[in-house]
């Protein structure tokens, strides 16, 4: 697929001493641009999610955690290491359930351990190297998703989505969206369903924008009106991102992604998981022990600065739930496509 600026979107770059991202917070509307000079602003941007979807935010991180280390004047390693230390706990604290954020900061830490016996500036410079190339190996391994799922797209493919898992969610292509991107340009004639996403909408605000930069056709639902849809036999095929997969193949995705699993099973629908194979932690047994991260009940009650409920009324505000493994009919990695029985087939794949 060419590099055209359809797909060109990046959501995230270094610029000489700073990372420039494209804060997602104003999309649709406004495409707006911050530099992040710190960790506390990165820690910041990952946390209100203007730079947000798991492989983005371990790029992210691992700027942030060169930013937060360049100006660090300890002179020898180990106080050095234990200011590293520091700087990646206070990033882990931003979001607890993307995989790709603590394996991001474990790398950089790894790396620079490995290099222990240089001066302290030279490993400022081996993180920053470090940083770059999990951008741009980033890059490569969504490229080669699409790659790897386009033959699973037969001609007028209706396909259904959830959340955002495009060049916005990661350093370019996506996942799900790698997929579909690559589809269209093989002219496989699809249509896009593409869920809004409740509470925070990155379906209608950011999938909706790419897929419309992209000119792929793509009709807007409601989460609620995926079933109905689904068993009217109006859904070909389901494909979804991931945060967390599970080393039996539980996946941990956007809060809305089991019912949709459940409701593709039930009406016999393929439902695929679009993701790097570094998304799957080989550490982590099953799904629910996947950290599930809780946000403010205010992303519910209100949007837009109106009130979308009674004032006080309770929310619960998981952002993301747990799709047990038996679910989902394959995988789509940069490896290739991965089928049942998960547990075994990653083993054999892990490096
Ligand atoms: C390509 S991973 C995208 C993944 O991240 C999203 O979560 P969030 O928008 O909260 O960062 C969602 O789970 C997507 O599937």
């Amino acid at each position: 697929m060419n590099n055209d600026t359809k797909t060109a979107i990046q959501s995230i770059e270094w610029r000489d001493d700073h990372v420039r991202i494209l804060d997602q917070t104003y999309l649709p509307g406004r495409e707006v641009y911050s530099d992040i000079r710190d960790v506390g602003r990165m820690w910041e941007a990952i946390k209100k999610l203007r730079i947000r979807g798991a492989p983005a935010i371990g790029i992210a991180a691992a700027y942030g955690f060169y930013l937060g280390i360049k100006e660090l004047s300890e002179n020898s390693f180990q106080s050095f290491f234990i200011e590293v230390e520091r700087v990646a706990e206070y990033l882990e604290s931003a979001r607890p359930t993307a995989v790709n954020l603590h394996w991001a900061l474990h790398r950089l830490k790894t790396t620079i351990k490995a290099h222990k016996d240089k001066d302290i500036s030279e490993l400022k410079e081996i993180v920053l190297k470090t940083a770059k190339t999990i951008h741009d190996e980033d890059k490569r391994t969504c490229k080669k998703i699409g790659e790897n799922g386009v033959n699973l797209i037969t001609e007028g493919d209706r396909i259904l989505t959830h959340c955002n898992t495009g060049s916005l969610a990661t350093g370019q292509y996506g996942t799900a969206l790698s997929v579909i991107f690559h589809a269209h340009e093989k002219n496989k004639d699809i249509r896009v369903w593409v869920d809004e996403t409740r509470p925070l909408l990155q379906g209608s605000r950011l999938t909706a924008w790419e897929l419309m930069n992209a000119e792929i056709p793509m009709t807007l639902i409601t989460d609620s009106t995926a079933g109905s849809l689904m068993r009217r036999g109006e859904v070909d095929k389901v494909i979804v991102g991931s945060d967390h997969v599970a080393a039996n193949g539980d996946v941990a995705n956007k809060i809305g992604t089991y019912p949709l699993a459940v409701l593709a099973k039930e009406n016999k629908i393929p439902f695929y998981v679009a993701v790097p194979f570094s998304t799957i932690d080989m550490e982590l047994q099953e799904g629910d022990n996947i950290p599930i991260e809780v946000r403010e009940e205010d992303e519910i009650t209100r949007f837009n600065d109106s009130e979308v409920a009674p004032k006080k009324a309770e929310a619960y505000n998981p952002a993301f739930d747990i799709t047990p493994h038996r679910y989902v009919t394959a995988f789509i990695t940069e490896k290739g496509l991965i089928e049942p029985p998960f547990d075994e087939h990653f083993k054999t794949l892990v490096k």
